[in-house]
């Protein structure tokens, strides 16, 4: 479980509330409108950002102290994050190790993590000879070799078009099932949160409205929904 304890976020003028938790073993799409805080409550998760008042809680753990790496989670960014002069298999090696000593083990979880993404034989690539969705393949198989239980998806997969991007939607729920994630993804379409999220959670006027089932949601919205969705 994830949960958010009487959260509030600051950040200049913008505040935003955040009272809820986060069931285990889903897939929950974090929705709002543009500006509304969806980016800064993830990056309080991860432990970018300190609440001004209030606790984050990871599997019954006060997480709200804790730097981003010792947290239980890993986050995704829009920009990949890859590093370009880094071969793909150094780049999702630094998921384990950021001095890339790897062991024959960790080697061998890397190279199972790349096969897992798709990217089996690739390893010796520089990210700028990868496509698009290869790089999210790439910066999405760092993530999963980190072996941490929360994924946090800050819209990683927005440049790529729809069709790639519902390719890694389903890579992302495929593997979560697989390797037993919860994942917490932003999203600004309803399409993403039906395609893959089975909870589907709001911000909209400084608050976050918890997390419900996305298809009895978007068969019935909440005002703040109907509003959203326009
Ligand atoms: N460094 C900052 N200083 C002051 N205000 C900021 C700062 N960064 C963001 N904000 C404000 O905080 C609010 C929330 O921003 P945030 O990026 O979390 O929204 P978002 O829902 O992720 O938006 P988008 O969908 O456009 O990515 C916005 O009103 C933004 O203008």
């Amino acid at each position: 479980m994830l949960r958010l304890h009487d959260v509030t976020l600051a950040l200049g003028a913008f505040r935003l509330q955040a009272d809820a938790d986060f069931a285990p073993g889903r897939i929950t799409a974090l929705m709002g409108a543009s500006g509304s805080g969806k980016s800064t409550l993830l990056a309080a998760i991860a432990g970018f950002l300190a609440p001004v008042s209030g606790r984050i809680e990871v599997e019954g753990r006060d997480v709200t102290a804790l730097p981003p790496g010792d947290r239980p989670l890993s986050i995704l960014f829009q920009d990949q994050n890859l590093f370009p002069h880094l071969d793909i298999a150094r780049n999702v090696g630094l998921g384990l190790r950021p001095d890339l000593r790897l062991d024959r083990d960790q080697k061998a979880a890397r190279d199972a993590v790349l096969d897992k993404v798709g990217l089996g034989g690739l390893g010796s690539r520089l990210p700028r000879d990868l496509s698009g969705g290869q790089q999210s393949r790439a910066a999405l198989a760092r993530a999963l070799l980190r072996g941490r239980p929360w994924l946090l998806l800050d819209e990683p997969f927005s440049a790529l078009g729809p069709a790639l991007r519902a390719e890694m939607l389903d890579l992302v729920a495929s593997t979560a099932a697989s390797e037993d994630l919860s994942v917490l993804m932003v999203s600004h379409d309803p399409g993403d949160a039906r395609r893959i999220a089975q909870d589907t959670a709001l911000i909209a006027d400084g608050r976050l409205e918890p997390p419900r089932p996305t298809g009895p949601l978007f068969a019935d919205p909440t005002p703040s929904l109907r509003a959203y969705l326009g």
